[in-house]
This record gives structure tokens, C-alpha cells and sequence, in this order.
């Protein structure tokens, strides 16, 4: 048996681009991508595909080179994502909420060859190019190529080229190279700096198109699906649905702008059946004026921890949550909260709490635990016993683009990916994250977990938002701080009354010891609550003991949200000493 060859036909390189040539073939007038006024079928955006890949080549484009796109969730991000791989090019997707100063880092960093830009960000991709230029480090500055309003030409430039010229004037039946190597990368992503600089993280043709699989198979998504692009699709290729949806012969129903006007009316009039988004976006649907839904909208939510409290709401409004936990190193989802039947029966309550757990491995991780870092043994299985999550598969990225250093840093020579995430396993095997290493609240000698004291702050009426940080503490080392926006009601809520609700509800050393009331909590460009700006201002308290002025009404102020200057913390190392503390 093991004299039989590998052939053509019996070993192909893996790669999402098949999903599209599929979809054409079997879905051809179906429809592939709605926006506003404007849709295509799947045959349509094939051919969009092969045009573009066909102008792309005739710029110069070889294979390895990095083609960068700021744009929102419109038509052409979409295709993007097959013709630029289609080209033999990585596409490199920039978050649009970054500054000029970033996206100019990315630009140099990943030497893009070519940059598309939608119409609307033109001034803030001028803004990067001209710190480019003046920085003199750079070599050689991309091809600009804006892309116009696809309905609605506005004429707004920068530079030459258009993108509609670009797929009108290449060849529809451009026949793509094959992909010789799955190895070869297809994407490159940065991470969005919650905790450190950003780096560059490379996916494999192999990684995408195995990740995209797991995640159809983990979230259960039928044949023929409307998704709709709540979440942003430069977010880890939009957690690989961008290619997920081509799989399966999906609609896209694109959007600009991630308003509940934008969600609730799209839901209605293209009858959505599945969507993604960050938990921060059950806020804005549960605060906004709501359509009542017709049919089940399927969410799959993760980036942070959904608190159970928050998971109950959303649902109670007809959307059915699958939670899942990634990374931009792990193609987005690594775990996700496989429901089991046994639990149907349970009360709402106690679903949301087995819900809001991180969950079980997709099916393209070869295994994942949580170890003791320092002796890489695994923690006993008894949802007590913290210690950092670690992942191995074909998910995980091939590294970092040109940091070899970040790269050994990230993968243990045990053959592990080091998530820098600390969890606990319940007896079930369902992993559970208690906070990011760097979060972790050391009180006494005791490890308070920053998203358990969360759990119980959103458990509070009065509650919108909340997090939870370590805070400087004359006898216990540091205490936990929370900073909490609140809801629009007429009595005013005191810092004692959340105090007091924690007190009922947590152990005395998990209490805050301090409540700050502020008007929004700061957030990174993927909506991600910075810690490290709320740890600095935490730093500055000089009523550190507040809740424990017997006697004295503790003060209630409200902070107008002003960035300190950045901290980047411990490093890496750091962070692996404060869990062997665990
Ligand atoms: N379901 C979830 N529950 C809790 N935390 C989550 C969940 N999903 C993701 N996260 C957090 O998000 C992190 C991954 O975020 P992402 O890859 O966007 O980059 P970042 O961590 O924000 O940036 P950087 O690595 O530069 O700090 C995870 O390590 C984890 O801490």
C-alpha cells in the first residue's frame, strides 16, 4: 500500500479558491452578493473574479506579492478575496477604523505592491501615503486604485486607476495558475494591538481553506445561506466566511456602515439567515428600535467574552448564538461552544452560562489544552485550575511576516501555539478563558479572573458596558477596578449600589474596590476594550480604597474618556512568569 503515488488526481494542494469555480458551476444564477441597489449571481462574480486576477496580472503582479485594500464590507472586498489569490497575490485587508500612522506602517511593513481604497477613505489613504513618502523608508510606493460608490460614481480619485475599469477591461475567461504548493500563503492579516504592536500574520492556502471547512461544520451552516456582513471582513477574512459563503452557495449581503437601522432592515428585506459579530454588537441591536425578527437569525459572536447575562437578551429577541473563541493567529475561531442536546432541557440561565464558555476545538485543530506554561503538563480538568490555552492544527498561521523572533516567541517547541489566553477545562472538556494573561488580577496572593467580576457587573440592570482591571493596592499588591457605563435611567446609580451588587454576588476579594463610571470605555480599532489605557488610569487613583472607607460615601465620577499615552506592559516572558503564579 505504501507504494501507491501521490497523482493529479488523487492529491490536490488544498485551497478556498475551488469554492468559487463550484459555486459558479452549481449555484450560477443564484444570487452571490446583494448591496443596496446592486447584486450579482454567482457566474457574475466568478467572472469579476477572473477579470480583476487578469488586470492585476497585466500591473505586474507576481506571485507573493502583497496587495493591500481599505474598504468596508462592499462588493469588491468580496472578490477580492478569490481574485487576488487568483493572481498569485496575498491579500492583505486593512481595518479602516486605524490612523494614518498605522496604515502607512502596514503599507511599508508588508510591501504592497498594490493598495485598493474605497472612495470614502480616500483622505485617510492620502493621509498614509503622504507620511510614506516623507518617511523615507520606504522603496517603492503601491499602485493606488480607488474603488468608486458601485451604484452611485462619485468621480473621487486618487491617482489613475478605478476598479470597475480594472474588471471591465480584464479577461473573463482568464484561467488562474494552479496552485502548485498549499503551503504558499494567501493572506496576511495584523493583529488589531490590543496587548502589543501589531504583527503581520501570514495564512496558507492549506490553513484558509481547512479553517473555512471547520467553521461551516462547527456553526452548522446549511447549503444556501444569506449572510449578512455585520462583521467586518477584514477581520481574519471575516472569521473565514468570506470563502465560507462561496462554499456553500450563499448570498452576501453586504454593508457599509454596522448600524441596527443597517441589520434590522437587511434582516427583513433579504430574509437573513446567519450573521457574525462581536459581542459589543447585542448592544446596539438590544438598545436600538427594534424589528420584530420574522424568522431565527443564526449569530456566531466571539472576539471577546460574551457575558451570559448579555446572551440570554440577545436571545430573547429571536437570534440563536453560537459563541466561538479565536484568534487572527488561529484564522479566527479555534473553539467554538458546541451545543449538546442534554442541555435543551436546562433553564434559560443556566444555558447562557454553558454558552458563554469558549468551547471545544474546531475540527481542523489537531488537539488544544490548557497547561501549566512553565511545565507545559495539563491542568486538571476541573474548571478551577487555570493555566494558558494552547492550540496545534492546520488553522494556526504559518507566523509572523518578517519576525522570526515573534514567531519562536509564539510557537513552543513542544509543537504547541502559545494563545497568551488563560483558561480553565471543565470536567466535560469544554474550555472556558478566564482572561488574557496580561489581565489576570493578582489580590493577595489570589488570581481574580477580570471577565468573572465582568460576568456580575452585566448582570446589573443599570449596566451597558463594563471592565475590569487591576489596580495598585496598598495591602492586597493590586485590586480590581471597574469602569462601567451605564444605561440612560432617571435615578442615578451610585458606585456603592454596583459595590454592594458584587458583594451579593462575589467572593469579598473579587469585589471592586473601586467603581468608575465613565461615558464609553476606550476601544481598539476591532472593538476590543484596551485594558492597558484603563490599567494606566486605574494607576492614578488616589481613592484606591474607596468601597473601604467605612462610613464615607464613595465618590461617583465621571470620566471623559481622554488616551494616556500607551504602555505596552510586560512582554511575553512576563506574562508566562505572572501565570506561573497561577
Ligand atoms: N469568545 C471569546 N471570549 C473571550 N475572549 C476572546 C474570545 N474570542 C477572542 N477573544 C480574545 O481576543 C483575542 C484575539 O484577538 P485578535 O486576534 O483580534 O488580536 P488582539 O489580541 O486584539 O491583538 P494583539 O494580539 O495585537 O493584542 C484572544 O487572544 C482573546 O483574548
Amino acid at each position: 500500500m505504501d507504494r501507491l503515488a501521490k497523482c493529479g488526481a488523487n492529491y490536490v494542494p488544498l485551497t478556498p479558491l475551488t469554492f468559487l469555480k463550484r459555486a459558479a458551476n452549481v449555484y450560477s444564477n443564484r444570487k452571490s452578493i446583494i448591496h443596496g441597489r446592486v447584486s450579482f449571481t454567482w457566474q457574475q462574480t466568478y467572472e469579476r473574479c477572473c477579470r480583476l486576477a487578469s488586470s492585476l496580472k497585466s500591473l505586474n503582479i507576481v506571485k507573493n506579492n502583497v496587495v493591500s485594500v481599505l474598504a468596508p464590507n462592499i462588493p469588491a472586498m468580496y472578490e477580492m478575496h478569490f481574485a487576488v489569490p487568483m493572481a498569485g497575490a496575498v491579500l492583505n485587508t486593512i481595518n479602516t477604523r486605524l490612523d494614518a500612522r498605522n496604515i502607512a506602517t502596514i503599507l511599508n511593513h508588508s510591501e504592497a505592491k498594490v493598495f485598493f481604497v474605497d472612495y470614502q477613505y480616500v483622505p485617510l489613504a492620502r493621509d498614509a501615503l503622504r507620511l510614506l513618502m516623507a518617511s523615507n523608508i520606504i522603496t517603492s510606493m503601491p499602485l493606488v486604485v480607488v474603488i468608486d460608490d458601485i451604484a452611485n460614481p462619485t468621480g473621487i480619485r486618487l491617482g489613475k486607476l478605478e476598479y470597475e475599469h480594472l474588471v471591465a477591461r480584464g479577461d473573463p475567461g482568464y484561467v488562474p495558475d494552479e496552485i502548485t504548493d498549499e503551503w504558499d500563503p494567501t493572506a496576511l492579516n495584523y493583529t488589531s494591538g490590543t496587548t502589543s504592536e501589531p504583527k503581520g500574520v501570514v495564512y496558507s492556502h492549506r490553513g484558509a481553506y481547512l479553517s473555512t471547512l471547520s467553521l461551516i461544520l462547527g456553526w452548522g451552516m446549511k447549503t444556501e445561506p444569506v449572510y449578512l456582513w455585520s462583521l467586518p471582513m477584514f477581520h481574519c477574512n471575516g472569521w473565514t466566511f468570506t470563502w465560507g459563503v462561496a462554499a456553500r452557495g450563499g448570498t452576501n449581503v453586504c454593508i457599509r456602515d454596522t448600524t441596527a437601522a443597517e441589520i434590522y432592515g437587511n434582516i427583513a428585506s433579504h430574509k437573513v439567515t446567519h450573521m457574525c459579530c462581536a459581542p459589543i454588537v447585542f448592544n446596539i441591536l438590544l438598545e436600538a428600535d427594534r424589528r420584530p425578527l420574522t424568522t431565527p437569525v443564526e449569530i456566531l459572536t466571539g472576539g471577546a467574552p460574551p457575558p451570559a447575562a448579555l446572551l440570554e437578551k440577545i436571545e430573547s429577541l429571536g437570534f440563536h448564538v453560537v459563541h466561538a473563541y479565536g484568534l487572527t493567529e488561529a484564522t479566527g475561531p479555534a473553539l467554538v461552544c458546541e451545543w449538546q442536546k442534554k442541555w435543551d432541557h436546562l433553564a434559560r440561565e443556566a444555558q447562557s452560562r454553558l454558552k458563554a464558555r469558549q468551547g471545544i476545538s474546531i475540527l481542523t485543530l489537531a488537539d488544544v489544552d490548557v497547561k501549566d506554561p512553565r511545565t507545559m503538563e495539563s491542568v486538571t480538568r476541573d474548571g478551577k485550575t487555570m493555566g494558558e490555552i494552547v492550540l496545534r492544527g492546520s488553522s494556526i498561521m504559518k507566523g509572523y511576516l518578517k519576525d522570526a523572533n515573534a514567531t519562536s516567541k509564539a510557537f513552543h517547541e513542544k509543537g504547541w501555539f502559545m494563545t497568551g489566553d488563560v483558561g480553565v477545562v471543565h470536567p466535560d472538556g469544554y474550555i472556558e478563558i478566564k482572561d488574557r494573561s496580561k489581565d489576570v488580577i493578582i489580590s493577595g496572593g489570589e488570581n481574580i479572573s477580570s471577565v468573572e467580576v465582568e460576568a456580575i457587573l452585566y448582570r446589573h440592570p443599570a449596566v451597558v458596558e463594563a471592565a475590569v482591571v487591576a489596580m495598585p493596592h496598598p495591602k492586597w499588591g493590586e485590586s480590581p477596578c471597574a469602569f462601567v457605563t451605564l444605561r440612560k435611567t432617571p435615578a442615578a446609580v451610585k458606585e456603592a449600589e454596583i459595590i454592594q451588587h458584587c458583594r451579593k454576588n462575589l467572593p469579598g476579594f473579587m469585589v471592586p474596590k473601586k467603581v468608575q463610571f465613565v461615558k464609553e470605555l476606550p476601544k481598539t480599532s476591532t472593538g476590543k476594550i484596551q485594558k492597558f489605557q484603563l490599567r494606566a488610569l486605574a494607576k492614578t487613583f488616589d481613592d484606591v480604597v474607596s468601597s473601604e472607607n467605612h462610613g464615607k460615601e464613595p465618590s461617583v465620577s465621571q470620566t471623559n474618556w481622554e488616551m494616556p499615552t500607551r504602555d505596552y506592559h510586560q512582554d511575553h516572558q512576563e506574562q508566562i512568569f505572572a501565570l506561573s503564579r497561577l
